[in-house]
C-alpha cells in the first residue's frame, strides 16, 4: 500500500521549530513503521544528519540502527545512499520497505540487467522516485557509479550517505572487508553530504579507525549501552558433561518449538551435530558455505518459514531467534557478542548458551597461533593484528572460566561501567 507523503523537515534552529521538527519525525515513525516512540539515540542521530552533521552511531545488535537512515529518507527530499556489506541484508531491508510502500531499491550483481537498468533509468531521470538506494562498497569503488553519484549530488538530490556495519572498514573490526577501505572516496568526491556511520562493534580502536577512514568531520558520536537485557547468558562445561550431544538435545527440546541457531567452528561439526539433533527428533539442518547454493537457499527458506526449528550454522540471521548456542568457543568477545546478539532481535526474552571445553580451547589457540606465525613472516602490522587475536581470545576464555555475572563481563570487555544491580536472570 502506498502512503501519502508527510511534511518534509526544514533546517531550523529555534526551540519551537525544534519541537515541531521532533513531532514531524515521530509522526513519520508512527505513520510508516507503526512504532510509538524513537528508541535510545535514534532521534539524536536522525536530527544530527538532518541538520547536515556527520554522525557515528554505536548501537547494540537489534538496537534499531536502520531507522536512523530510513527516517531521514522520508523526512527530506532526495536519496539516502546506504552502503551495506551483504546482498542478503540489502534484499531483506528493501523488501520490508517496499511492503510499507517506501520507495527503496538495491543494486547488485545478483539482479537481472532489466531490473538494474530500470533503477539506473530512475537515477538518471533528474527526478528519481527512489528514496533509499542500497549498494555494496564494491559498487562505490567503480568510477562509473561514483560519477553517477556526483551527478545526482550536483542536482541537489543526495541527502545522506549511511555506512551500515561500519566496523567492516576497520582492520581492528571482527569483520574487516578491504573494499570498505575505499569508501573514503565518498568524502573526497561528495564533501558536503553528511555521512552516518553505524555499527554494533564497540571497541574504541574500531571507532577511531572508522572516523578517520571515512574522514568524518566533527561527527556527533552516539553510544548506547551494549546491554542486551532480553538475553540470558550461560556457559556449560563440556568436560563436566557426560554427553554434550544429549545435553544440547535436551536443552533445545526443553525450549519447545522455538527458533534457534547453533554455531560451530567447523563445517563437519555442523553436519554431525545437525544429524544428531535430527535423530533426536529436533527438526534441524546444517547451513554453511560448503553446501551448494540450491541447498543453502532451501535450508534458509525452511528455517525462515519455521519448517525447521534449528540451524547448525557458521553464519545466518532471523529476528525471532529465541536461543543462540555456541557449540565451540568463539574467537573473541566481539564475535561472541555479534553472534549471540542474533537472539531476541525482536526484544523478547532469549537465551545464549556457550559450551566450553578444554579441547576446543586448545584447537582455537592452535588456529590463532598458526595464523600469527604466518602473518609475522609477512609484515609487522599483520603481526600486531594477530597478537591482538590472541589477546582477544584470552578475554573470551576469561568469560568462560570466571564465575560471576556474565552480562557484566561482556559489557566490561567493551569498556562499559556496570552496576551490580544489572545482573538479573531473564529466563
Ligand atoms: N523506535 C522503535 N520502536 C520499536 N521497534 C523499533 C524501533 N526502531 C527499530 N525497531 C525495530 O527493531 C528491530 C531491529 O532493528 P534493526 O534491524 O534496524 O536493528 P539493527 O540495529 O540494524 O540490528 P543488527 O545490528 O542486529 O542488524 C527491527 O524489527 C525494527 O523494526
Amino acid at each position: 500500500m502506498k502512503k501519502s507523503p508527510l511534511p518534509m523537515v526544514q533546517n531550523t534552529s529555534s526551540k519551537d521549530e525544534k519541537r515541531t521538527k521532533k513531532e514531524t519525525l515521530v509522526k513519520l515513525l508512527r505513520w510508516h513503521f507503526g512504532y510509538q516512540e524513537f528508541r535510545g539515540k535514534q532521534l539524536e542521530a536522525i536530527e544530527a544528519v538532518l541538520s547536515g552533521r556527520d554522525c557515528f552511531c554505536l548501537m547494540p545488535t537489534g538496537g534499531g540502527k536502520s531507522m536512523c537512515y530510513q527516517i531521514p529518507a522520508l523526512a527530506k527530499h532526495g536519496i539516502v545512499l546506504v552502503v551495506s556489506p551483504l546482498i542478503a541484508l540489502m534484499e531483506n531491508q528493501v523488501m520490508a520497505l517496499k511492503e510499507k510502500g517506501i520507495a527503496a531499491e538495491f543494486l547488485s550483481s545478483t539482479q537481472t540487467s532489466n531490473v538494474r537498468n530500470k533503477i539506473h533509468e530512475d537515477l538518471d531521470s533528474g527526478k528519481p522516485s527512489v528514496r533509499l538506494l542500497y549498494v555494496t562498497p564494491e559498487l562505490i569503488a567503480t568510477p562509473g557509479f561514483m560519477s553517477k553519484l556526483t551527478k545526482i549530488h550536483n542536482r541537489g538530490l543526495l541527502s545522506l550517505i549511511a555506512i551500515d556495519e561500519a566496523h567492516c572498514i576497520s582492520s581492528w573490526g571482527h569483520d574487516f572487508r578491504p573494499s570498505y577501505r575505499k569508501l573514503s572516496s565518498l568524502r573526497n568526491s561528495l564533501p558536503d553530504v553528511p555521512v552516518l556511520a553505524l555499527t554494533a562493534t564497540a571497541a574504541p580502536k574500531v571507532q577511531k579507525d572508522v572516523i578517520e577512514s571515512l574522514c568524518l568531520q566533527d561527527p556527533l558520536v552516539l553510544k548506547c549501552s551494549f546491554n542486551r537485557r532480553n538475553i540470558y547468558y550461560e556457559v556449560r562445561y563440556k568436560d563436566l558433561l557426560d554427553d554434550v550431544y544429549i545435553d544440547i538435545s535436551s536443552v533445545l527440546k526443553s525450549c519447545g518449538d522455538v527458533c534457534a541457531i547453533v554455531y560451530c567452528l567447523e563445517r563437519t561439526t555442523c553436519d554431525g551435530l545437525s544429524a544428531h539433533l535430527s535423530k533426536n527428533g529436533i527438526s534441524s539442518a546444517a547451513y554453511h558455505a560448503g553446501l551448494n547454493n540450491k541447498l543453502r537457499s532451501s535450508v534458509l527458506d525452511d528455517w525462515i518459514s519455521s519448517k525447521i526449528q534449528v540451524v547448525v550454522a557458521t553464519g545466518i540471521d532471523r529476528k525471532d531467534v529465541r536461543m543462540v548456542c555456541h557449540f565451540n568457543i568463539p574467537k573473541s568477545m566481539e564475535s561472541f557478542y555479534q553472534e549471540s546478539g542474533r537472539a531476541g532481535r525482536d526484544q523478547l526474552p532469549s537465551r545464549s548458551l556457550l559450551y566450553y571445553g578444554v579441547d576446543d580451547r586448545k584447537k582455537m589457540e592452535f588456529i590463532l597461533r598458526n595464523a600469527e606465525n604466518k602473518k609475522l613472516q609477512s609484515s609487522s602490522s599483520e603481526g600486531e593484528l594477530s597478537k591482538k587475536s590472541l589477546t582477544d581470545f584470552n578475554q573470551m576464555i576469561e568469560y568462560c572460566e570466571s564465575s560471576g555475572c556474565r552480562r557484566k563481563k561482556i559489557l566490561e570487555s567493551f569498556g562499559e561501567q556496570v552496576s551490580a544491580t544489572l545482573c538479573k536472570k531473564v529466563m
